[in-house]
């Protein structure tokens, strides 16, 4: 089976090739990159006007599978991933029960098997049931294909337990993907802490609920040698931090999602649980130092941190609904309209951060590269295709996001993963 990718604006972090080109996939691998290929292929496609690049790589999906499955499974969240253009997911471990042993990480990794969709990699948690207490089987979870641990959704609030974990990650040569919130400071906040809190009269949550356990966590990360990611940073100190812990040449990277680097906590629209999510919605100051560290790549990652909840789950008030919003299908769309267009960061720099960087990060060899023998895995999207985004398109089960109705730019066309169409923009 041979795919030709024909005319596309062709992105490569890991050759730096950045021009016109053609891209010819056979089987599952990369075979060519250049310009003018002439081969015979099963199928050609049109990319002009296109960027192709990579596949994209999500650190930071919640599938919900096993237990929360009325929000999302791993079928309909690989089918949002493909549809936004992402071929390689890490889920997140806060399931029901916790994925915190070897066999249920094989149930994880089996049902993606099935589905035969896009390569869904699953962290462990770093304790047992999440509760913080004792370490789960970290050891046999990567044994069982785990990139990563994480207790995302918590800190492991014990510092002792948490260095014990990183030391055993330094060993096991894994990230520690790293949810940084204080719990005891938090104290009942349901968004950020300012003016906007005031006026609508809710409970605050402070920067420095995730600032100080970001300088805790690095300090660990330092101690131990272990490969600290930050998850999630939302708060102009994550970013001098992250910066100052990167000049020291401590071992770490940290991601922004798009809800972050897109509004602020000016944009809550009132009684609206689509702008509830863990971290909150900051100031103008934090979102303007999350852009500067993106451009500055200090910032290393974009990850969506896709947390489906349903209508009925989020049809509460701001106090009691749940954290979090779904972004698979509206990341790229986000990032070329609030980071490229507007000259934040480049097109190269898309790729850096969406594909090559994590690939990198999870110590993913064939992945996050055009370079010929790795993965074909590839994604085509029209930057300057407009339109409008609506739930109503989301093959998600989760319909919870604030970008309803948002005129966007950057469109998905075609993603392919293994040298399969696995999506297809009609
Ligand atoms: N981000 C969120 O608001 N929620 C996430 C948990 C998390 O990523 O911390 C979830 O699992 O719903
Ligand atoms: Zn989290």
């Amino acid at each position: 089976m041979k795919i030709l990718i024909k005319n596309g604006h062709v992105i490569d972090p890991d050759t730096k090739l950045d021009q016109v080109a053609d891209v010819l996939l056979e089987d599952d691998k990369i075979q060519e990159v250049k310009e003018n290929i002439k081969e015979e292929a099963d199928r050609v496609i049109d990319a002009r006007g296109c960027y192709v690049m990579p596949g994209l790589i999500d650190m930071h999906v919640h599938l919900r599978d096993p237990g929360l499955t009325h929000k999302e499974d791993v079928f309909t969240g690989s089918k949002a991933a493909a549809r936004g253009g992402v071929t390689t997911l890490v889920a997140m471990p806060n399931t029901k029960p916790v994925i915190d042993n070897p066999e249920r990480l094989s149930y994880v990794k089996n049902k993606a098997t099935q589905c035969n969709l896009v390569n869904v990699l699953q962290a462990g948690a770093i304790t047992q049931g999440m509760k913080g207490e004792e370490l789960s089987d970290i050891e046999g979870m990567v044994r069982a294909g785990a990139p990563a641990i994480s207790e995302d959704g918590k800190s492991v609030m014990n510092a002792q337990i948490y260095k014990e974990a990183m030391q055993i990650a330094a060993r096991m040569n894994i990230p520690v993907l790293a949810h940084c919130e204080d719990i005891h400071m938090v104290n009942g906040g349901c968004m950020n802490e300012d003016t906007n809190s005031e006026k609508f009269g809710l409970p605050g949550i402070c920067n420095a609920v995730e600032d100080t356990i970001v300088a805790r966590d690095i300090l660990i990360a330092k101690d131990t040698g272990c490969h600290l990611h930050l998850c999630h940073c939302s708060t102009k100190d994550s970013e001098v931090m992250l910066r100052l812990a990167k000049e020291e040449g401590i071992s770490v990277s940290g991601e922004v999602c798009p809800h972050h680097f897109t509004l602020t906590s000016d944009d809550i629209v009132e009684g609206d649980t689509n702008y509830k999510m863990n971290p909150p919605l900051r100031t103008k100051e934090d979102r303007q130092a999350l852009l500067e560290g993106l451009k500055n790549d200090v910032f290393d990652v974009i990850s969506t941190d896709h947390a489906p909840h349903t209508m009925v789950e989020k049809g509460v008030s701001m106090k009691s609904a749940p954290f979090g919003i779904v972004g698979l299908e509206t990341s790229v769309s986000l990032t070329i309209t609030e980071l490229v267009d507007k000259g934040w960061i480049t097109p190269m720099q898309m790729a850096e951060k969406m594909s090559y960087n994590p690939a990198k990060i999870l110590h993913l060899a064939n992945k996050g590269s055009l370079k010929p023998g790795k993965d074909a895995d590839v994604v085509v999207i029209d930057p300057k295709e407009s339109y409008v985004i609506d739930v109503k398109d989301f093959v998600s089960k989760g319909k919870n996001t604030p970008f309803h109705g948002k005129k966007v730019n950057g469109k998905v066309k075609v993603t392919i993963c293994g040298g399969r169409v696995v999506y297809e923009d009609k």
